[in-house]
């Protein structure tokens, strides 16, 4: 089970989540959010994330000069599109992006997706009207479909005591927190983060023995699994 910490907003922040066991970092580049960052803040930051820990920049609807200014200055891994975003703009950045789903009620996910063929993957979010992420509210975790083929994120009113039973849940392959970790906004507490990833990565092993732990599709050519 990974686990990415998301709203990172300080070197220190970085360093403890990434010490606790965070395989994925993200920054907000949105500008509303209390946890918003500037891509000079960002850079700093970045300096502080050890290797083979990825950091993932987090957009709501940007303005494709304003990403790929980002992208000059901050190494991200990773690209979250948080908003509206179609699969052509997704794509002309020729980064690796997951793209955030908002489950209000009807939505069609298996569509959704099917819309974004290059996606790495989907973070599936709360919906609450006019706000497009971070609300700290969770949706029904049995609405997440379990054979999408798509690699799942789950996010949405995580925390350290409820992500167990979501990923019991939901099966997904990562999931992502922000406020549930939180003792400010914009500030990751140190016990919260630690139990958050200690609670998934326990999960994810136990469910992980009980099953098959090779679900790759896909085959090496001449090598018989
Ligand atoms: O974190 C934010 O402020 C934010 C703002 C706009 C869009 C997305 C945002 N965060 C993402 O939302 C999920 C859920 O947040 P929470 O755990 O419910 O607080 C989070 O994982 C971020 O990826």
């Amino acid at each position: 089970m990974r686990v990415k910490i998301c709203g990172i907003t300080c070197v220190g922040d970085a360093e403890m989540a990434a010490a606790a066991g965070a395989d994925a970092l993200g920054l907000v580049f949105y500008e509303k959010s209390p946890r918003f960052v500037t891509p000079e803040q960002a850079a700093e930051i970045a300096h502080g994330v050890p290797p083979f820990v990825q950091l993932v920049g987090l957009f709501v609807d940007a303005h494709p000069e304003r990403v790929r200014e980002i992208l000059a200055a901050v190494p991200l891994n990773l690209l979250q599109f948080h908003g509206s975003e179609t699969a052509p703009y997704c794509e002309q950045f020729r980064r690796p992006y997951i793209k955030a789903l908002r489950m209000k009620p009807g939505v069609d996910v298996n569509a959704a997706m099917a819309a974004h063929p290059r996606a790495r993957g989907f973070l599936l979010d709360a919906y609450r009207a006019g706000v497009p992420g971070g609300t700290g509210e969770s949706f029904d975790w049995q609405r997440v479909p379990r054979d999408s083929g798509r690699q799942i994120v789950l996010a949405g009113g995580l925390n350290p005591d409820n992500v167990a039973e979501a990923i019991r849940v939901a099966g997904p392959g990562a999931v992502d927190v922000s406020g549930g970790v939180e003792m400010a906004p914009g500030r990751k507490d140190r016990q919260r983060t630690a139990a958050f990833v200690r609670a998934a990565k326990e999960v994810g092993k136990s469910m992980s023995a009980g099953g098959p732990d090779y679900v790759g599709a896909g085959k090496c050519e001449g090598v018989e699994k």
